[in-house]
């Protein structure tokens, strides 16, 4: 492929203390696709989307975003870009409801000003109606409008974590950046949040993945990258992936195949 990767990673490395833990991590993603990030517990997964994301700078590497540099930019900057990431523990607003949750996301992206939204004049009433009706068709896709004016407190961790990626999208993101979103789902709900998956890569929004569940991401993945220890150990599809004695040697016999 030859088109410009939606992200470039070149070189990144951060050490906590005396710990690497990234060392050198390079890697790109092609628009469009879901890559999945994968590795044993602290092989620095996370690490890789806070240096993406700037919530900390690396210590040395670059960072590009359709092909323009990002890494030295503020994380509210890079969001507002269309580079938006979830947490992997859901972080819902518990007091709001679904619905609030949603719009929520789609704050930092309404055109009105200020001023217009104060007064509430008629444009801005639009906006506000038309943000609704997407927040209310992303819950209608997943099956959750049930729960629309449910405080996000009161829901089942599944339907927190799919209102976490619904407000994720409402802010139209070109990338999501996606830390765990199976943690603490049960089957059901995971085939869920792979078919949502599947759906949003389908809109053209390329997904980064750091997930622990190895039937997600075999299911989803159009590339996967392997971290141990910080350091890129293997970079392919699915199916090398699998077969790449290295990555086995990596997960020390955890179970890697889909089957
Ligand atoms: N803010 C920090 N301060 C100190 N050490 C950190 C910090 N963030 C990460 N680390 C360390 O860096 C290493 C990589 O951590 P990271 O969370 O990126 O791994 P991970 O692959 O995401 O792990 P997991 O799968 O368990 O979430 C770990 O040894 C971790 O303890």
């Amino acid at each position: 492929m030859n088109s410009i990767p939606a992200i470039d990673v070149r070189g990144l490395n951060r050490s906590f203390g005396g710990l690497r833990a990234t060392a050198n991590v390079s890697f790109s993603i092609q628009q469009g696709t879901v890559t999945a990030l994968i590795g044993p517990n602290g092989a620095g997964k996370t690490t890789v989307f806070n240096l993406i994301t700037n919530l900390f700078p690396a210590d040395s590497g670059e960072v590009d975003f359709h092909g323009t540099r990002i890494d030295g930019l503020s994380p509210v900057e890079i969001a507002e870009l269309g580079l938006i990431r979830t947490f992997q523990t859901a972080r819902v607003f518990p007091g709001m409801t679904v619905l609030e949750n949603l719009l929520v996301g789609r704050h930092h992206k309404v055109r009105q000003g200020l001023l217009q939204q104060m007064l509430w004049l008629p444009s801005a009433q639009r906006e506000e109606a038309s943000l609704r009706e997407r927040a209310e068709a992303l819950l209608d896709l997943v099956g959750l409008s049930r729960y629309r004016d449910t405080h996000a407190a009161d829901l089942p961790m599944g339907a927190k974590k799919l209102v976490e990626v619904l407000r994720a999208l409402m802010a139209q993101p070109s990338v999501l950046l996606l830390d765990e979103p199976a943690a603490g789902l049960n089957d059901t709900e995971t085939a869920e949040l792979a078919a949502l998956l599947l759906a949003i890569r389908e809109t053209g929004i390329t997904i980064l993945v750091v997930e622990h569940n190895m039937s997600l991401v075999m299911g989803i993945a159009d590339q996967i990258v392997v971290l141990e220890a910080g350091a890129v150990i293997a970079e392919g599809t699915p199916d090398e992936i699998q077969r790449n004695p290295r990555v086995i040697r990596a997960y020390l016999g955890e179970e890697v195949s889909p089957c």
